[in-house]
């Protein structure tokens, strides 16, 4: 049964009923119908993808679970098989101390087989343990190998972005899971091999016997397994809600306002609904689990009564003698606890396996959407020019582009600057010039070279992009800053001082060593312009050519603001800048200046040049510059 609480996450629109089904959701309805026979039939491929993964996790812990579980399945034919002897030994006719005798050889067989049966499963149990972790940290390791590869246009593809979080949140500990039952189905379905082995090595009749025994335990379990689906089915709704409001009573960002707007009795009450409905479906769960529960055992009591009175009328007529009977007795009971748990496990490896399934296709699907580069890929040098020609981009799913037919060119140590209103298309084409999207039509060009032949990595360590809405990374300060380079204290201090940050680090007890984030102890928090700071300093310390501003002073007081426009003004130590910015007064001394509207460039020059043409830039900066005139 899948863990009831285990799955979260946002959800995601269904067809055009309008229903929402969250994406960890999307196999219970097919659990819920799927027949034993379907199940059958599924598994065969499951084990086989299960087990060349567990082998390439370790082969060797791999062969120990697999050999240790069919040779204790051996171990269990020889004990029983030798049960029958002590039992043939003991219910000879003679003085007892020599029938005890004559059983002892037997006696000490199955003591050995029974230890050795114990020691294999062990073993095997020991390398099933050393199997998981590794066996996870696999699947985990090869998902996330693709997910930082993959296109950044993927990140904004919905079939793409549910696919990733199935295969993370689902797929990945099932994985695992898939691999644990496995070796669990193999164990029952040795077992029961190995009792219905034993039983016709004592008389081949006795056989079916297992089947007539064994079948209500076995339809119990499938009952059971059922109940569960449709149970977990019911609650997924409610379930849904109460992760949602668990997150905001219980979560730091909405504390605050949980409290200034009063809303504990508001969710408490909430919660309580959902909860009640949650624990009447439990109950009737309940409920209807302990009548399957009476029914099974109650059928199996029937059908084991039935087989006393086979054995009983076998005995009478002289088919089999009482030792054998007796063994028979020991081999339907293991047979039968086989059986039920092999059921058990064949429908835990089938759900499971779905999601594995899950997972393996999102793996192909990643792998489609990394870019390739030339091969062998280009190395990007030091530019001379970078340039936009004829660029149309559309986001994924979007209806219509971002960006239509735009051109721009940024020569080497130039300021330019992006400007226009809010949704124009400036942060779209920064990632374009960064080759973080690629454009449907119209080329970028890394002096003549289109951006598409160059590796991926290595174009990215020439540019250096300080986004809008920038990561605050649960790092400390200086990983915030130097982000996986090679660390140069020298150029730390550079970078921090650039940036204002050298402010920030001062006012914190551990300097470069405080760890931003609250959730952990000792952690700290910044203010949004502190963060910005921080993320302002991580753009200078990369040594790249190209840094891309995009509005790095938004959070930004005045004095902060206006002393790091100074240094982009200066062409911050002869670097090539691109700057987004809503601040007119910042972009006057920009080399050129783009006028973006509705993803397309509206107007392009000098600042005298666009406020001596009085469009659209000239405009918005009167509006602005308004706006500080004296008012009397
Ligand atoms: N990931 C995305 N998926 C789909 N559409 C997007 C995505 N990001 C932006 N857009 C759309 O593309 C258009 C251009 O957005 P962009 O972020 O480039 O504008 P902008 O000029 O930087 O705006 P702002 O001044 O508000 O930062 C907008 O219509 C926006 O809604």
């Amino acid at each position: 049964m899948r863990l009831w609480l285990r799955k979260r996450g946002t959800n995601v629109p269904d067809d055009r009923s309008g229903l929402v089904v969250a994406y960890w959701e999307s196999h219970d309805e097919h659990l819920l119908t799927a027949g034993l026979g379907t199940i059958a039939r599924r598994l065969p491929s499951l084990v086989a993808a299960a087990l060349r993964l567990a082998w390439q996790a370790s082969p060797r812990d791999t062969a120990v679970a697999l050999v240790g579980n069919v040779a204790a399945g051996v171990f269990t034919v020889l004990g029983l098989v030798t049960t029958s002897e002590v039992l043939a030994s003991l219910f000879a006719a003679g003085p007892t101390p020599d029938r005890v005798r004559a059983a002892l050889p037997s006696l000490l067989l199955v003591a050995a087989a029974t230890g050795l049966r114990g020691a294999l499963l062990a073993g095997s149990g020991w390398a099933q343990a050393r199997l998981k972790p590794l066996v996870e940290r696999l699947a985990e390791t090869r998902l996330f190998e693709l997910t930082t590869r993959v296109e950044l246009a993927a990140f904004d593809d919905h079939d793409f972005h549910n696919a990733m979080r199935r295969a993370r949140d689902s797929g990945v500990p099932d994985t695992a899971t898939v691999v644990e039952t496995t070796i669990a189905v193999l164990t029952g379905a040795v077992g029961v091999l190995a009792s219905a082995i034993a039983l016709g090595l004592l008389h081949p009749i006795l056989m079916p016997l297992l089947l007539v025994a064994a079948v209500p335990a076995g339809w119990a379990a499938v009952r059971m397994a059922r109940l569960g689906y449709q149970a977990f089915y019911r609650l997924s709704a409610a379930r849904r809600r109460k992760f949602m409001l668990s997150d905001l009573m219980a979560e730091r960002q909405p504390a605050a306002e949980v409290r200034a707007f009063t809303l504990r009795d508001f969710l408490l009450g909430q919660y309580a609904k959902v909860a009640d409905l949650e624990q009447g479906v439990q109950l009737d769960v309940a409920r209807r689990r302990a009548v399957i529960k009476a029914g099974g055992d109650l059928m199996t009591g029937i059908a084991t009564a039935g087989v006393y009175v086979a054995l009983g009328a076998l005995l009478a007529v002289g088919v089999i003698p009482l030792s054998v009977a007796g063994a028979a007795v020991l081999a339907i009971r293991a047979g039968q606890g086989s059986l039920t748990a092999l059921i058990q496990t064949m429908n835990r490896l089938y759900e499971a396996g779905l999601y594995f399934g899950d997972y393996l296709a999102f793996r192909e699907m990643a792998q489609e959407r990394i870019p390739a580069p030339l091969s062998p890929p280009a190395e990007p040098a030091p530019f001379r020019l970078l340039t936009a020609e004829n660029v149309t981009f559309t986001y994924p799913g979007a209806d219509r582009p971002a960006l239509s037919d735009v051109s721009v060119t940024v020569g080497r140590g130039e300021v330019i600057a992006l400007v226009g209103e809010n949704g124009s298309g400036k942060t779209t084409l920064a990632k374009l010039l960064a080759g973080l999207y690629r454009p449907q039509e119209g080329t970028i060009r890394w002096d003549g070279v289109d951006l598409g032949a160059f590796d991926g990595e290595a174009l990215r360590r020439r540019i250096s992009v300080i986004a809008q809405d920038h990561t605050r990374w649960p790092l400390t300060v200086r990983e915030n800053i130097v982000m996986g380079r090679p660390l140069e204290e020298d150029r730390l201090a550079a970078a921090s001082a650039a940036a204002g940050a050298d402010e920030v680090v001062a006012r914190l007890s551990d300097g470069y060593d405080a760890l931003l984030d609250r959730r952990f102890r000792g952690g700290h928090d910044l203010s949004g312009g502190q963060w910005q700071r921080i993320a302002v300093a991580r753009g200078f310390y990369r040594d790249a050519a190209l840094v891309i501003f995009d509005e790095p002073t938004s959070a930004l007081d005045a004095r902060a603001e206006h002393a790091l426009f100074e240094r982009i003004r200066g062409h911050a130590d002869g670097r090539t800048i691109v700057l987004i910015t809503h601040r007119l007064a910042s972009v006057r001394y920009a080399d050129r200046i783009y006028v973006l509207d509705g993803g397309a460039i509206a107007e392009q020059g000098t600042h005298a040049e666009l406020m001596e043409r009085g469009g659209m830039y000239a405009d918005l900066y009167e509006l602005q510059a308004s706006a500080f005139q004296a008012v009397p």
